[in-house]
């Protein structure tokens, strides 16, 4: 298990961390998410040993994280680190950077251990290829089958997807989070995008301005999410005053939608003027003003700019909001 406890840093003295404290079971897969610049990367960072705290505690069970002051070589030996940057041998090939920290001694063995892990980021083809002639998001593969080489404990991730093309991406997810399941591995991954967080983590931490503001049950989090910053993690979101969704209800709070929740039907109460139709592959957003506000709808079908629009949202998803 790891225990963080109230935790605190900062760079020089800019607080960066502040009072951050949460545990994850063994195996558990959590996301960590945040605007950009709200220390995602620099919690990565303390959790793996690579800086002094200047306040709290960190424990991969019993056995106390300490930073640079007190480890002659910074780095937990259990736990890798897949940072933005990766850090490979660029004259050697695909293939030797992966085995480069597997034993010599049994070479059947670590020939299997990087096929295996070749397959795993879908780079067998790349073997023999020296790591400077691939492209960033091949690098960012092999870095990645590389952190997990030597079996580590936990794994901690920094944007692992960032330069992998779309069509490599879902599959490369799904094959390395069931290969973490399947070995109990420990995963923390900071990222910027929902489709890294729904499926694949269990729990999700959110990180405002270096404090934790929400943290549990990842699917709660996205069906009820508790303020607009946390909506808008996910993708666009709507914010609309309650008295304009049910006028009759002297409230003058506020509902968060996101846009597939909303929809267009006609001879609606509500109406809308359409401002423009992005067109996102099988839906259109339908981007539209609604009592002076801007507003983002999915809907099947582009419509045209100036249009009026009915809009409806669900009596249930609207009463699951009003209890928030
Ligand atoms: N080495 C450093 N020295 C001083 N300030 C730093 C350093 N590294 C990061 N910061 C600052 O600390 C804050 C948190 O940075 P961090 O990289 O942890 O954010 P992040 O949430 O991972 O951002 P992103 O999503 O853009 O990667 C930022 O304001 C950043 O400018």
């Amino acid at each position: 298990m790891l225990t963080v406890e109230n935790l605190s840093f900062a760079y020089d003295t800019v607080p960066v961390l502040k009072n951050i404290s949460f545990t994850i079971q063994k195996g558990q897969h959590i996301a960590l998410i945040g605007a950009s610049g709200c220390g995602k990367s620099t919690l990565l960072k303390i959790i793996y040993g690579l800086m002094d705290v200047d306040e709290g505690t960190l424990f991969w069970d019993d056995q106390q994280i300490l930073g640079p002051a007190y480890n002659l070589v910074p780095g937990q030996e259990n736990m890798k680190f897949l940072s933005q940057g990766f850090e490979l041998q660029a004259f050697r090939t695909v293939e030797e950077n992966i085995g480069q920290y597997l034993s010599n001694f049994e070479p059947e063995l670590k020939r299997g251990r990087v096929n295996e892990l070749l397959e795993i980021v879908e780079m067998t083809a790349f073997a023999n290829t020296k790591v400077e002639n691939l492209s960033g998001g091949q690098k960012q593969r092999v870095a990645l089958a590389k952190a997990l080489a030597n079996r580590p404990e936990v794994l901690l991730l920094d944007e692992p997807f960032g330069n992998i093309d779309n069509f490599r991406r879902s599959s490369l997810r799904r094959n390395l989070f069931a290969y973490l399941k399947r070995n109990k591995i420990t995963s923390i991954t900071a990222t910027h995008d929902k489709t890294d967080i729904l499926s694949f983590a269990e729990e999700t931490i959110v990180i405002h301005n270096g404090e934790i503001i929400e943290k549990g049950n990842t699917l709660d989090i996205y069906n009820n999410p508790k303020n607009y910053y946390i909506a808008s993690l996910f993708g666009e979101v709507n914010e609309l005053p309650i008295q304009s969704v049910l006028p009759e209800k002297q409230d003058s709070g506020i509902l968060l939608f996101y846009p597939h929740e909303l929809q267009i039907i006609d001879n609606a109460i509500l109406t809308a003027r359409v401002k423009k139709s992005y067109f996102n592959g099988n839906h259109y957003l339908i981007e539209a003003v609604f009592k002076n506000s801007i507003i983002f709808i999915e809907h099947p079908k582009f419509i045209e700019n100036s249009k009026e629009i009915g809009i409806q949202i669900s009596a249930e998803i609207v009463d699951a909001r009003l209890q928030m």
